[in-house]
């Protein structure tokens, strides 16, 4: 039976049919189940005292025997596919996971980064929809999600080869590549679908008729990414339109174990598979990793000499920001290294991103990316370095990037520029095994850039708004990150990081400037005391609540230390202001709508309906009847009430120009921005596809026309200038 498997250019056999062949490969997976009683046909059966059908994996492959493709039960297309891909022998994850993905096993494969774990889910794929005769009527049989497009993109051109003799129709939804109503127009005739969540999500709400009811398999690569918070929503969104009895892939090397990860997605008993987890290393063992404990101010004259001295080697250099990546791939590109360089983020034009992906993998050059391409990417001619100048946010996130060398049987470096105040993260790494050598940089060797820069933002204006941002971007990059031991940006030294850039002055950083006020604070306990309590009672001894800074300083004397002492302590006192200033704009902003003050006859402002009162009181000497005063008071209420109502139309008509202005500026600036510095952090579009349609993308050409300058503006936003404005605005008019 076994034989009957052999390839039709063995020789040795007569081509099955179509029918035939399924057949045989149907009953293969029927005798594959615990319950069959009959012998597995081209498996041996199981060891006699593991249970059947869940036996360790490693164990089960080996006894299998099965080392090469040809040798499993699949179908002679598929065959036909990956030896025309010239894909021959098995690697670890195919060998252990094949055998159970084809019997219709939900699956957790873990595997190291280049191990091949694209195979060991692909062929299960097309086995699955052979198997069960799909065909273009049948529709979406299986999806394949992506975290990224590029690795969407590199996953479908896999499909494509190895599917080349089956007759399914695939396709690739990633966002940013084609007219969207051109793949609704498609995509119900496809039968598997590679995409990035945000796209397939984008298709179940708005695609009419889009069907996904009869899917067999899911599959998620990089599965822990896609888990991850950061598509928790639209992962959720999709799986609950998605059908419970499927088959489901996991697939990573640094994989997710999380119950309430798998109990997301109704994986059934799944087979955990990872072949390397005896191994004394989480990394390829042919990739030689080396840290550098660089400071943050010579970290690009750290980069700057590794690339002149590299000048024949394939890099790819990590960059924790898109802002970061365009600063330094535009002024170093203006200071011809001697190499070509290349930049990729998820503000790109997707076609501009491709190419430039595709030009990597092609040609020897340097390219300095986010994290986009840290996860997946295959670059085919290998990476002979991977530099990583930004710490990774952890432990998964290093074991990606530096998996982009040393790939399949390749070898390949990594080089992490490490600050002192981030040391633990090599304890981390250490913990997690992998095995990272601390060395000791060639300070003689280092050529200083930051000159050149200086040089640079002063011929080209808008070099100086690129390395602002880059600034800014970088330590709020660092301020937001989860693991406070690593990350503190108040241990890093900003005017000389700054100086680097070629900055001349550093920019002013308001959440930098709030954390060192509040650490002042925190180090003066009996500061926080008086500002509480004091400013409490000061609030309610107040009209209106409205506190003036010199009242607080004066009932405070004694606590807060002397306004004429060193400026460092005039920050002190500054602080107290900034919340009350809250508390005055609160107060304002809850002034009932539509309230008139009224004047006495000296201007002076009466309390609500004294002019009421006024009139009983100050006509007691007019007689009049009751008919008569009721009558009169009637009339004022309604006075007042048509008054309430024009102000409030009044009020409403003004709020809505004012809005439409607000909308009308907000576009104009949108046009003009490259992005907001808020949302630089991330890497890809497709990471966010929340909010996608806020972002705008740009291609690199036109840096220089976009970047609009918000350098004087950072101590307070430019929305939060315009809503303070309209507050204002509003209770002055009221
Ligand atoms: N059986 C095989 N024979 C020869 N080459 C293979 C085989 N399997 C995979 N490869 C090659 O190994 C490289 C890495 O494979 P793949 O991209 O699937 O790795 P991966 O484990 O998914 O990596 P990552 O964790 O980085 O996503 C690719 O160039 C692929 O073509």
């Amino acid at each position: 039976m076994k034989q009957k498997f052999k390839s039709k250019n063995s020789g040795k056999q007569k081509r099955l049919s179509e029918n035939e062949e399924i057949k045989l490969l149907n009953s293969w997976i029927e005798s594959q189940k615990p319950d069959s009683g009959s012998n597995p046909m081209s498996l041996p059966p199981p060891l006699p005292n593991a249970p059947i059908g869940r036996i360790d994996d490693d164990t089960y492959s080996r006894y299998a025997g099965a080392t090469r493709f040809d040798q499993l039960p699949i179908s002679s297309k598929t065959k036909d596919g990956l030896r025309k891909a010239e894909f021959i022998d098995m690697t670890d994850i195919q060998k252990a996971s094949l055998p159970h993905a084809l019997c219709g096993r939900d699956i957790l494969g873990a595997a190291k980064t280049g191990s091949g774990k694209t195979l060991a889910f692909l062929i299960p794929v097309l086995e699955k929809l052979y198997r069960e005769r799909w065909g273009p009527e049948f529709g979406v049989g299986s999806i394949i999600i992506s975290p990224t497009r590029e690795l969407g993109a590199q996953l479908f051109d896999v499909l494509k080869a190895v599917g080349k003799f089956h007759n399914f129709s695939a396709g690739l939804l990633i966002g940013g590549r084609k007219d969207v109503n051109t793949e609704k127009e498609h995509v119900n005739e496809l039968n598997i679908l590679v995409c990035t969540p945000g796209r397939l999500l984008q298709h179940m709400d708005e695609t009419p008729n889009f069907d996904c009811s009869q899917l067999q398999v899911l599959v998620l690569d990089e599965a822990d990414r896609i888990l991850d918070v950061g598509f928790k929503k639209t992962l959720n969104a999709i799986i609950s339109q998605l059908p419970k009895h499927r088959q489901t892939f996991l697939f990573s090397a640094t994989q997710t174990k999380s119950v309430q990860d798998l109990a997301r997605l109704s994986l059934k008993d799944p087979e955990y598979l990872s072949v390397h987890e005896e191994s004394t290393t989480a990394t390829p063992n042919s990739l030689q990793q080396t840290a550098m404990v660089v400071p943050l101010e010579q970290k690009l004259d750290m980069l700057w000499s590794f690339i002149k001295a590299h000048l024949n080697s394939k890099i790819l250099v990590f960059l924790s920001s898109c802002k970061q990546v365009k600063f330094v791939f535009e002024t170093f590109k203006k200071l011809r290294p001697g190499i070509p360089l290349k930049c990729l983020h998820g503000r790109m034009k997707q076609d501009k991103r491709m190419g430039i992906y595709s030009e990597f993998c092609e040609k020897r050059s340097v390219l300095f990316s986010t994290d986009v391409a840290s996860r997946g990417l295959d670059f085919n001619k290998a990476v002979d370095w991977v530099v990583q100048v930004d710490c990774p946010e952890d432990v998964a996130s290093y074991i990606h990037r530096v998996g982009r060398t040393a790939r399949y049987h390749s070898g390949g470096k990594s080089v992490l520029f490490i600050m002192p105040s981030e040391m633990k993260m090599l304890e981390q790494l250490e913990s997690a095994k992998v095995p990272i050598q601390l060395i000791k940089a060639n300070t003689k060797r280092l050529q200083p850039v930051s000159g050149l820069l200086s040089a640079l933002l002063v011929k080209y204006p808008n070099f100086q708004q690129l390395a602002q941002r880059a600034f800014i971007t970088y330590l709020r990059s660092i301020h937001i990150q989860k693991d406070k031991e690593i990350f503190d940006v108040m241990k890093l030294s900003i005017d000389e990081f700054s100086a680097s850039l070629g900055l001349p002055m550093t920019p002013k950083i308001r959440f930098i400037d709030q954390k060192r006020r509040s650490q002042k604070m925190s180090a003066n306990p009996t500061t926080f005391l008086a500002l509480d309590s004091s400013g409490d009672e000061n609030v309610s001894n107040t009209m209106d609540g409205e506190l003036e800074v010199g009242d607080f300083k004066e009932s405070d004397q004694g606590l807060f230390p002397p306004i004429d002492n060193p400026s460092s302590e005039v920050e002190d006192a500054v602080a107290p202001t900034r919340i009350l200033k809250k508390k005055k704009l609160k107060i304002n902003v809850h002034r009932p709508v539509g309230t008139r003050v009224s004047f006495d006859d000296d201007g002076n402002p009466l309390a609500p309906l004294a002019k009421l009162a006024d009139i009983k009181t100050s006509n007691d000497a007019f007689v009049v009847d009751k008919d008569e005063k009721n009558e009169f008071y009637k009339k004022r209420r309604e006075e007042l009430k048509q008054a309430d109502k024009e102000d409030k139309l009044l009020n409403r008509n003004r709020l809505k120009e004012k809005r439409k202005e607000k909308m009308n500026k907000m576009k104009k600036r949108a046009a003009k921005e490259t992005q907001d510095d808020e949302d630089d952090i991330s890497e890809s579009e497709e990471e966010r596809p929340q909010k996608r349609s806020k972002k705008f993308v740009d291609s690199d050409s036109d840096i220089d026309n976009k970047v609009e300058n918000k350098f004087n503006t950072e101590s307070i936003s430019v929305a939060e200038q315009e809503e303070l404005a309209l507050k204002l605005l509003s209770s002055l008019q009221s």
